[in-house]
């Protein structure tokens, strides 16, 4: 068969296929960027697309996400009680006992809780002394230093000290993402979890959106023929496809929900 050729027809190809998971990173991808954290709102329509798609036959949905697992569930505004699984703190937290199972073995322990309170009160004196105009967020396995908004020279330079000063405490992984730094001592890694999942539920497709670097470690695991992965916004990427913001994530979600039901309903 000849491969697809363009994300319309990749996405009418999942849609047929006898189990199908559709995955989604959040910030960046089904919600715009906001200076505040707490700020943000899923872009009108993504979260339906996702309800439309997890109430259709043999077809798993999840939000993956580095939030942490409670504000992914408070933003997405996703019940428990929906069959919707959530991915949070790059994999290591998750709704889902299987995902949860699978990544047992880079659960945060004792010891790397120390670490981040020692690498959290190295990290809060820097930016208090020397760059106050930055924010802090804390989670329950990393601290992040947000500069979205800065001048650039001062959002630099905030960067630069924090990645230095990261680096002293052996054992702390440094992921520079979008106007963040991010300073976890997780050893999950969204690839791994949204892999589990798709074997956990036995599919045979899989689609998943991404916009930042944590993304890549999904698109680079994601290489089966059916595979659809998606780049969102500009940047270099593993991803076979690539769109241009939230708004072309949400069309792309209604388009796979509804050839996925006309798919079932002809099946
Ligand atoms: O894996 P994601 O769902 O993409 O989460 C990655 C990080 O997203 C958040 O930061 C980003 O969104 C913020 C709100 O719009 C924005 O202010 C920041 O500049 C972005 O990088 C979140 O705050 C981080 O904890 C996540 O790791």
């Amino acid at each position: 068969m000849t491969p697809p050729t363009t994300l319309q027809e990749a996405l009418d190809g999942a849609a047929a296929a006898s189990g199908l998971l559709v995955a989604s990173d959040f910030d960046g991808v089904l919600a715009p960027f906001d200076v505040d954290p707490m700020a943000v709102r899923a872009a009108p329509g993504g979260i339906e697309a996702l309800r439309a798609l997890a109430g259709l036959p043999t077809t798993t949905v999840a939000v993956v996400s580095g939030r942490d697992l409670d504000t992914l569930r408070t933003l997405t505004r996703l019940g428990v009680d929906e069959p919707i699984v959530l991915i949070g703190s790059h994999g290591a937290e998750s709704s889902d006992d299987e995902v949860r199972a699978a990544m047992e073995a880079a659960a945060v322990t004792a010891v790397d809780r120390q670490l981040l309170e020692s690498l959290t009160t190295d990290i809060t004196r820097l930016i208090s002394d020397r760059h106050p105009s930055a924010a802090l967020e804390h989670k329950a396995a990393a601290i992040v230093v947000h500069t979205r908004g800065l001048p650039p020279d001062d959002a630099d330079a905030a960067i630069a000290e924090a990645r230095q000063l990261a680096l002293t405490h052996s054992g702390v992984k440094v992921l520079k993402g979008k106007s963040v730094l991010e300073l976890t001592v997780s050893h999950a890694d969204k690839g791994s979890a949204v892999t589990a999942l798709g074997r956990a539920r036995d599919v045979t497709a899989r689609v998943y959106f991404g916009d930042d670097v944590t993304d890549e470690d999904v698109f680079t695991r994601m290489t089966r023929p059916d595979d659809v992965t998606v780049k969102v916004g500009s940047g270099s990427t593993a991803a076979r496809y690539r769109v241009e913001d939230e708004t072309a994530v949400v069309a792309a979600l209604h388009r796979l929900a509804s050839a996925r039901r006309t798919a079932a309903a002809t099946s």
